[in-house]
Parts: structure tokens; sequence; C-alpha cells
């Protein structure tokens, strides 16, 4: 007899996805104009893959991504999920901050149902538009029981990241994400998928997280460390409320000398500070050449900045010890 098909609900957010310009062949556009309706009826071949149907739960580019559309994004993927005539969810973004969403989404869903991301480069109305292959692509992964169980995934230009790690690289490539130290998850080919690996960190269902005991969450803010950094804009963080303060810092984690006091500043007063690094691979390790133990820090393994702030963030509804905090960045 036929198979059955695959339940899959698409929630659109907005990005350069559902973006629209004058003509076809200009740079210039403005992302989330287009609904959810029109991004699938611009993919007809969707209904051999799976009944889909779609939602709008936002329609922002993804530079305006925050923390209430994400509780909001979770909790109606988690209650679409938990439904028996749903086995999965496709979500369509931009892909400036498709990293902090995925991330944050892999920390919280609680189902093993897959659920795949997807965004696009260049705008719905441009010559030679990513959307339409990457809403095919994602929609295949998302009916593909082998996606089961692998946490969060993004599906676009042919590959298959996992959540963590990925991280976009060019700012106009429509190659542009690259997963730097693990690897894909897998690959598609019109829909015809291929697996490599299972996710390596705690994700999903068993995640301690749970994001309806979150509520608002705590202010964590990036610092961007060069030479010569004016080592004041950690200070105005914490004047400024922020409870954890992530450092995107040089080479290993590194930073000014007057850095490094800033930041002793700041722990002292209880704010959780993480290292991570501006550079685009490998791994911020412990006491590499900075004492993290003396100076009551956290080094984010193989977390860039933007995912570092996005685990503290969470972390920090569950404890401020830097001890601890260290536990979850190397469990998560
Ligand atoms: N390519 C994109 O989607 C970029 C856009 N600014 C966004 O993230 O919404």
């Amino acid at each position: 007899g036929e198979t059955m098909k695959a339940n899959i609900v698409i929630l659109a957010t907005g990005g350069t996805i559902a973006g629209a310009a004058a003509t076809g062949t200009q740079a210039g556009y403005s992302s989330g104009q287009v609904g959810v309706q029109a991004l699938m009826e611009a993919v007809p071949q969707l209904q051999e893959l799976a009944n889909i149907r779609g939602e709008q739960v936002a329609n922002v580019g993804s530079q305006d991504m925050d923390d209430s559309i994400w509780l909001q994004l979770a909790q109606r993927t988690n209650s679409l999920l938990a439904q028996d005539d749903v086995d999965g969810v496709v979500i369509t973004h931009g892909t400036d901050t498709i990293e902090e969403t995925a991330y944050f989404l892999n920390l919280v869903v609680d189902s093993n149902k897959p659920v795949v991301m997807t965004a696009a480069m260049r705008p719905a109305t441009a010559l030679s538009a990513d959307g339409p292959l990457n809403i095919f692509n994602a929609v295949a992964v998302a009916a593909d029981p082998e996606a089961a169980g692998r946490g969060v995934l993004v599906v676009i230009n042919d590959d298959i990241h996992g959540a963590r790690g990925m991280t976009k690289t060019s700012t106009t490539d429509v190659q542009t994400f690259v997963s730097a130290e693990r690897g894909l998850m897998g690959a598609t080919l019109y829909g015809d998928n291929r697996w490599f690996r299972h996710p390596y960190r705690t994700h999903t269902r068993d995640s301690t997280f749970s994001v309806d005991d979150l509520g608002v969450l705590p202010r964590v803010d990036v610092i961007y460390i060069s030479a010569g950094v004016s080592p004041d804009l950690v200070d105005a963080a914490v004047a400024n409320g922020a409870k954890g303060i992530v450092t995107a810092g040089v080479g290993n984690g590194n930073m000014t000398g007057a850095a490094v006091a800033a930041v002793a500043r700041a722990v002292k007063q209880g704010v959780v500070v993480v290292r991570s690094t501006r550079v685009t691979s490998g791994t911020v390790g412990r006491k590499v050449e900075i004492d993290d133990d003396a100076l009551g820090t956290v080094a984010s393994g193989e977390l860039n900045p933007a995912q570092s702030r996005v685990l503290l963030k969470l972390v920090l509804t569950k404890t401020r010890d830097p001890a601890q905090v260290q536990g979850y960045f190397d469990k998560y």
C-alpha cells in the first residue's frame, strides 16, 4: 500500500527567505515581507514530501530576533510536537541570527521529533532565489525518521548542520554556513538525505532547561576584545544590569591586562564572565594563558560568542556559581 506521508508544520518568522526587492537583480531589499502561505505556494513540490500547513509566528529580519520571540517559538514548537498528528516542525528564519535561535531551541525543545530550521541568502524576489529549494530540503529532512533525536537541525544550501557550532561566515555568499569543529550532521540533494553523525552534546529532550520555567531571561552582553579595547565597556555592562558577560576574546579567549582587571571587578560583583573568542574555529580551554581558577571565569570551549550568550542566559536561571556554569558549558 501507499506509505503514509508525514505531517509537517512550517512556522515562519521572517528573514531574507521572506524578503522582497523591487527587482530581481538589486542588492537592497527588506526582510520579512512575504507570508508563510506564499512561501509554501512557491514550492508546490512540498506536497509530494509531506502533508504541510503553515503558521506565522513573526515576520522580522532576524537582526531583530529577541527573547520574547524565542520563548513564543519554543512554546509553539513544544505544543505542536506534543500532538500525535504532528511528525515534525520546519522553522523559516533569517540567517543573521539563526545560529542563536537554533541553539536556543536545541536547549529547550522537549521532543525527539525533527525540528528543522531553514533560511536564505537571497530574497524571494531575486534571480536564482535560494529559499524555495532550501524549504523543499528542510521539509524532506523533517519528514525523514532518521532526523529524529539529532537535536535542532539547520538545512541550507544542501547541508544539514547541527544547531551547536554552526556559524555564518560570509555576509553575502549563498554558501555561508560552516560547522567548523565537528562537521556537518549530514547533507541533502533534492530531498535525498545522507547522515554523517549524531550530536555530541546534550540537546532537546535530555536538556534540563524547561521553557515553561524561564520567564524573563537575564541580560548577558557580548564584549568584543581588540588590541587596546576600552576596559570600561565591561564596567558599563555591569553598571547597566548585565548578569553575565561573554568576551569575544583574541586568540584562545585572551584579552588585554586592563580588560582582565575589569573582568575581575565584574566577577567580584557576582557577574558570570565566559571567555569565548573572536577566532572562527578552535576551542577556548581553561587556564591556557588566563588562569580561570584565580580569575573566576568560565571557558566557552567550542561555543562562539553568540551561542555562548544563549547558553549563559539559560544557565543563569539555574546558577551563578562559575564552577557550576563551567559544568554546563562542558555538557551542553
Ligand atoms: N539572509 C538573511 O536572512 C539576512 C537577514 N538580515 C536576516 O537575518 O533576516
